[in-house]
């Protein structure tokens, strides 16, 4: 699926950048070149090294309230300022050729004031201007974040799910454990989020871009197309990705001195696997694909439907393989509504399996953070009167 990237804010425009590093190393060609990112702040982009200079479009500097910092963490300054430069912002989207993609994924940290608030405007805009699905990526706050941007970050995801065709999540605070910044950065600002940008981003591409490699010589038996994915979205909600990988090729794993014919004990040889995998081992991979850590935690018998993507070489992948991967998620999930596909990469030493459930609605996480944005409403409401603007 050709997918127009957007990124809003900080983690969202290096979400965004991180996507096209990721397309130069896999020649998974998911935008085409169709990408902007939006920002605030003076030094937004200093840090962007790969979404090129004239798609980085810097808005609401001239508002009195806004300084270098962008809007400052206010979400409702960031509905200002994208409202009063909308013009400017609806010119910006020339640059993106809505008729080379099958829709748009806007990239925000709901935590933001710039991505939760301003990102909320963009999405309203392109719902109006473009006629293909709209998605979002929103990106949970960690839970040692202040209360205001849990305020936020669940303020925003509400709107995020009015006007978006389906948000895929991505919780920093399920992954943080995944990275080892939290001893040493001081501030919000040290924290090193490349890690989990790549993280983010590698499981939207396979989701997303399965059908977009430039290795995919091979025609796929199963191949999933644009309109699979846009069907296992229009639930709408929010989705959650999960991903597990088998090691296929044992060439480089150390044990290659041993003679072929010796049995490998099964601690050593781990899951790899030398030829086609059976259906017993496809199925564990997806298995261990739902187990894995997945981008927004959830109950996975809740979710409306899945889509599961098996990338790698056509030969390790056996039909019966493939059906009982599909049969055994029918059953996990509760949802006959299960579309399977494969992305065929001749060359590749690896098996992944990729499982994209859309439309979760046991989600503890989410309702923790609402809870949470619940309370600190209250004591904004209590210490403040009046109410401040918003987009719902
Ligand atoms: N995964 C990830 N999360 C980030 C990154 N930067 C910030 N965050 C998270 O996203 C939230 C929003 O932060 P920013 O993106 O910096 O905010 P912004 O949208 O630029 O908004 P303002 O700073 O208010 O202008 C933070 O509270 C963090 O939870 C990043 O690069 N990657």
């Amino acid at each position: 699926m050709k997918l127009a990237l957007i990124g809003v804010g900080h983690a969202g425009s290096r979400i965004v950048d991180r996507a096209l590093e990721r397309e130069l190393e896999t020649g998974r060609d998911l935008c085409n070149g169709n990408v902007l990112v939006f920002d605030t702040a003076a030094d937004a982009f200093d840090d962007i090294t790969h979404v090129p200079s004239e798609c980085q479009v810097r808005f609401g500097d001239i508002h009195p309230d806004v300084d270098a910092d962008g809007v400052g963490g206010d979400p409702d300054l960031g509905v200002t300022v994208a409202r009063e430069d909308v013009q400017e912002l609806r010119r910006a989207f020339d640059a993106v050729d809505f008729n080379d993609v099958d829709g748009l994924l806007l990239v925000a940290g709901l935590a933001g004031g710039t991505g939760g608030g301003a990102g909320a405007v963009l999405l309203e805009e392109l719902q109006a201007i473009c006629d293909k699905p709209i998605y979002a990526l929103g990106v949970l706050p960690e839970a040692d974040e202040p209360d205001h941007c849990a305020l936020t970050a669940s303020r925003a995801l509400q709107s995020f799910v009015e006007i978006a065709d389906n948000v895929i999540c991505f919780d920093n605070d399920a992954w943080r454990s995944t990275v080892s910044y939290t001893d040493t950065a001081e501030s919000e600002a040290d924290r090193p989020y490349d890690e989990l940008d790549r993280t983010a981003v590698s499981h939207v591409m396979t989701a997303f871009g399965a059908s977009e490699s430039a290795a995919m010589t091979t025609a796929a038996e199963n191949r999933i197309d644009a309109s699979d994915i846009t069907r296992t979205l229009e639930t709408g909600g929010v989705s959650s990705i999960g991903r597990a990988t088998l090691e296929l090729d044992r060439s480089d794993d150390g044990l290659s001195w041993l003679p072929s014919w010796l049995p490998l004990p099964s601690w050593l040889a781990g899951d790899a696997v030398d030829g086609p995998a059976d259906a017993a081992e496809v199925k564990r991979l997806v298995r261990r694909a739902i187990d894995s850590q997945l981008t927004l935690p959830c109950a996975v018998d809740s979710t409306y439907r899945v889509l599961v993507v098996l990338s790698g070489p056509p030969t390790a992948v056996s039909r019966k393989g493939f059906e009982s991967a599909r049969y055994w998620l029918e059953q996990e999930t509760g949802t006959v509504e299960v579309l399977a596909g494969d992305e065929p990469r001749p060359d590749s030493a690896t098996l992944t399996a990729t499982v994209l459930l859309s439309t979760v609605t046991d989600v503890p996480r989410i309702d923790a953070l609402q809870e949470r944005g619940r309370t600190a409403k209250e004591a904004v409401d209590e210490s403040e009167a009046g109410e401040a603007e918003f987009v719902w």
